[in-house]
């Protein structure tokens, strides 16, 4: 082994302060984060601290020594990416991650494995819609399906206080044609009424004066507000169009939003209650709808830290301008971010989606927060086998911007085709990615963005410098040991050519990581012994055919090497399978 560099830091020589972000812009109008975003020396020591700290760089021939280890143990390597690593090699590996939302059309245990096999990363489920027994029985099948070697994580999107909602108690969409007299009522009744539409909230209306625009799902019909009778809005269709069954609608006037001032809270009594049951069946993300600030994420966070000693993911929704208007905060406070294109398209014109999608991208990146881009993606082939061009580019789109992934709703729940658009998400991502690589689009992304910005500076350079070494030495995979998946995320942010082998001995780390783009995660045992670890899952690799004589892999390790010693090592080694 050549040691080529050698480099010792002390804690107390990092630099405390995280700079403020230099994005100054505005999302619909509005300045989207503060300028000053410091965090305190005080912070780190109690969250990173770092004693006595190496970071070692080591070029080296791996060769068979001696005194290898056993080749016992697992290697933790799911069934789907064994099967492409074999098929395609290492760069033939998907990047983005694919959420599937799972409904009506796909709950069967074969529907499911159809999609684990066709490369679905995430389930989610929506507590919107179904029963509890339903919710349970589809995490009881994925369950079945990890034991059969995938690795499928499970999400629970949360119903929110969505009180913008109406129903007009048809099974199917129900035309509204132009001039006609509508009644938007809280009156509950049964079945179908003609011209009448019930809202799933009694304060609804409140504040809504005549005059004002009723807006539904973003503009597939809009009526005009003409009497107001009690809670009940009487309105004239001025704009004909569609309503589709839990239709949402917003309110506006002259040309701007109205805002409620209704002041529920972001987790509604059922949300609490959804939320438990996801902790008693073990999930790992909890999608939080409707999120206004960063404070309802920091209540779940500590709630969940006190209810359960596994790590639940706390992922916010991004579908309102209020969240547009604090996205720095309520990104840094969560644990990733899904940008909800559907709900946010109705309170923001559709043409703003398309540069707030990459700003909010480009947020999650530079504060190393996983992103989903959901709604509509492939929304034609709920009912046709093939997409549009126009989703297709929008799918390439989302690729190109390096969002960690993508999401089906419909298309999957309720679509007659959810295999097929799994798969137009699978070739449309790879290509994308192929592609970007090729014309190495990745040296365009400004990294000094990239640099120190986040707490723990010295992982985050390690990261960033592994990262950029390995591109620059074209490597064949990047292998990361990590016992918090911290590493692993850190080098998932720089976006690098070769994939990243996540190795945790952590089953509940490993399923979070599914979520980062670029990492594949294994579960393995690991030892304090570095080096043991590195040679032990090279090798087990080996002996599956998976790597080869002369490939070159760089490894990454972020591990306290023995108990007796608080010391970390943190190194960035190259080497060359002998
Ligand atoms: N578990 C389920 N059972 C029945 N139908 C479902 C289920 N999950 C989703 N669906 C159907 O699939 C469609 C798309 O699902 P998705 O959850 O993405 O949309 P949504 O309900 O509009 O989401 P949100 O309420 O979070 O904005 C829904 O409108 C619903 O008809
Ligand atoms: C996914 C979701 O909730 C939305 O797009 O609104």
């Amino acid at each position: 082994m050549a040691v080529v560099g050698d480099l010792a830091l002390m804690c107390n020589q990092i630099i405390t302060k995280r700079p403020s972000l230099d994005l100054k812009k505005s999302v619909f109008g509005a300045q989207i984060w503060s300028k000053k975003a410091y965090f305190d020396a005080q912070k780190l020591k109690k969250g990173q601290s770092r004693v006595g700290l190496k970071a070692g760089m080591q070029l080296e021939v791996l060769e068979r020594s001696s005194d290898f280890k056993s080749l016992e143990g697992n290697l933790g390597l799911d069934l789907v990416t064994e099967r492409n690593l074999r098929e395609k090699g290492f760069l033939g590996l998907r990047k983005t991650k694919l959420v599937c939302t799972i409904g009506p059309a796909c709950c069967s245990f074969e529907e499911l494995e159809k999609l684990a096999q066709g490369g679905m990363n995430v389930a989610r489920l929506n507590m919107c819609h179904n029963t509890r027994d339903w919710h349970k029985d589809v995490i009881r099948k994925i369950k079945k399906l990890n034991e059969k070697g995938y690795c499928v994580s499970l999400m629970i999107d949360t119903e929110g206080n969505q009180i913008n909602v109406v129903d007009h108690g048809a099974p199917s969409s129900v035309k509204a044609e132009d001039g006609s007299i509508w009644h938007f009522t809280t009156e509950r009744f049964q079945g179908f009424l003609p011209l009448t539409v019930k809202a799933n909230h009694q304060g609804f209306s409140e504040g809504i004066q005549v005059g004002d625009e009723v807006v539904i799902d973003g503009g597939m019909a809009t009526f005009k507000v003409v009497k107001k009778i009690g809670k009940d809005l009487q309105c004239k269709c001025i704009d004909p169009g569609l309503l589709l069954p839990r239709a949402k609608l917003s309110f506006w006037r002259n040309g701007e939003l109205v805002g409620n001032n209704y002041e529920l809270p972001t987790l509604s009594m059922k949300d609490w209650s959804d939320i438990e049951f996801g902790i008693s069946e073990g999930i790992e993300f909890i999608a939080l709808s409707f999120v206004k600030s960063a404070d309802a994420i920091k209540h779940l966070k500590n709630y969940l830290s006190d209810k359960s000693s596994r790590s639940i993911k706390v992922l916010a929704k991004i579908e309102s301008v209020e969240s547009l208007q604090k996205l720095e905060e309520i990104v840094d406070a969560s644990d990733g971010i899904m940008i909800a294109r559907g709900d946010l398209g109705v309170e923001i014109p559709l043409e703003e989606i398309p540069t707030v999608q990459e700003t909010i991208i480009e947020v999650c990146q530079q504060l190393n927060k996983p992103v989903i881009v959901a709604s509509q993606l492939l929304e034609s082939m709920i009912e046709y086998p093939i997409p549009t061009q126009a989703e297709v580019a929008d799918v390439s789109e989302a690729v190109r911007q390096y969002a960690d992934a993508l999401m089906l709703s419909g298309e999957s729940a309720i679509g007659s085709y959810g295999e097929k658009a799994l798969s137009v998400l699978h070739t449309t991502s790879t290509r994308m990615e192929s592609w970007s690589r090729e014309e190495n689009m990745q040296s365009f992304r400004d990294q000094n963005r990239l640099k120190l910005s986040l707490l723990d500076q010295i992982a985050e350079q390690i990261c960033n410098s592994a990262s950029e070494m390995a591109n620059n030495l074209g490597l064949d995979a990047i292998f990361v040991y990590t016992r918090h998946g911290q590493m692993a995320s850190l080098l998932s942010r720089n976006r690098p050519n070769p994939p990243i082998f996540a190795f945790t001995d952590d089953k509940n780390i490993r399923m979070s990581l599914n979520l980062h783009w670029g990492v594949t995660p294994l579960l393995t045992d690991l030892s304090d012994d570095m080096e043991a670890n590195t040679e032990r899952t090279i090798e087990l690799i080996k002996s599956k055919g998976l790597i080869k004589e002369g490939d070159t892999v760089l490894v990454v390790s972020d591990i306290i090497p023995s108990a007796a010693t608080r010391t970390v090592f943190q190194s960035i080694q190259v080497k060359t399978v002998g």
